[in-house]
């Protein structure tokens, strides 16, 4: 079922166009990954969408209603992650849900209950030491148990796991699956890959403001089934032309790992012979070779001819 409809939105900031004539259909239950370098316009979307921002053009429609600004109503269904960190650092973490809460409508026991519920979910402990002693992983999660202590329909988290450690990103991770298997269907925007490639069932890749590609990551990555990518690891690098190597016919794109060589190659015109001769014309020692498996970056690298995080 529809959940989320946005058709042909539009919005620039002076002489930046921020968003472009973008379209995206999100489906109830999901996680939908959002999927963009720096600057792409997940913000602006995202911002839009939480009301928080106002649109030029076009329409969004949430379970086939469009959105106006200040609906009571939908708002309350929503819950939100911003990027950057919405926490009073002179409050507890259980001051801060409570607060969140409160702006929701939620009071007395039943507040104070279900952001006990919301801290716990994500990890935290009620203790009496102040936000601001936290470390950055903890303020992120309290960060999340703010968006979801009302048990929000849908929650929109803008790039939760920016600069946190590991067990901090995995256990966000943990818990929006959870949050997702328990009916809240949630958008995820990020630029870390493999965030989205773990969690996401559908996903937008999105670049200057537009959707670039959409789908599973499946079908994503089927843009590229004519790509073969090998990891050849070396005893010396330095005597190698990266321009040299990257003008060989069939070769898509080269980068280098301190000894490692990630080169992806044209299926069909299978220069791996050629790549391999480069080498030893330069009596440079392979050590390894590996297929390796095709990632969304590698579509995004495809589709733009850029990282995704340059
Ligand atoms: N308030 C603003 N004023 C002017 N330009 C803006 C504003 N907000 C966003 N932009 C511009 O709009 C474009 C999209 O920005 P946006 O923040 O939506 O991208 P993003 O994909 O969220 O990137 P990031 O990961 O860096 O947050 C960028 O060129 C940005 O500089």
């Amino acid at each position: 079922m529809k959940y989320i409809e946005i058709s042909n939105l539009f919005k620039s900031f002076g002489d930046v166009t921020a968003i472009e004539n973008l379209n995206l259909t999100i489906e109830k239950g999901e996680i939908f990954g959002l999927l963009g370098p720096n600057g792409a316009g997940k913000s602006t979307t995202i911002n839009i969408l939480c009301s928080l921002l106002e649109k030029d053009r076009g329409s969004i429609k949430i379970c086939n209603k469009e959105l106006r600004k200040n609906d009571a109503s939908t708002r309350g269904k929503l819950g939100i992650v911003p990027q950057d960190l919405a926490i009073f650092e002179d409050m507890t973490a259980l001051e801060n849900v409570m607060f969140f809460g409160s702006l929701y409508g939620l009071k007395g026991q039943d507040l104070k209950n279900k952001a006990l519920e919301a801290l716990n979910f994500v990890g935290l402990e009620a203790t009496k030491k102040l936000s601001k002693t936290f470390s950055g992983g903890m303020k992120r999660r309290l960060n999340i148990a703010c968006g979801i202590v009302h048990n929000p329909e849908l929650l929109i988290l803008d790039e939760p796991t920016v600069g946190i450690d590991p067990q901090s990103r995995n256990h966000i991770m943990k818990s929006i699956k959870t949050l997702n298997k328990n009916g809240c269907t949630v958008i995820y925007t990020t630029h870390y890959m493999e965030e989205v490639e773990a969690i996401c069932n559908n996903i937008a890749i999105i670049d200057k403001g537009k959707v670039i590609a959409s789908g599973t990551k499946e079908s994503l990555k089927g843009f590229i089934t004519d790509k073969n990518k090998f990891e050849v690891m070396v005893n010396d690098i330095t005597e190698i032309n990266e321009k040299e190597l990257g003008g060989i016919r069939g070769i898509d794109s080269v980068e280098f790992k301190d000894n490692r060589i990630l080169v992806s190659i044209d299926r069909e015109i299978n220069s791996l012979n050629e790549f391999i001769l480069y080498l030893t014309d330069k009596s440079i020692k392979i050590l390894d070779i590996q297929s390796k498996v095709l990632t969304l970056e590698d579509v995004f690298l495809n589709l733009t001819g850029r990282k995704l995080r340059d």
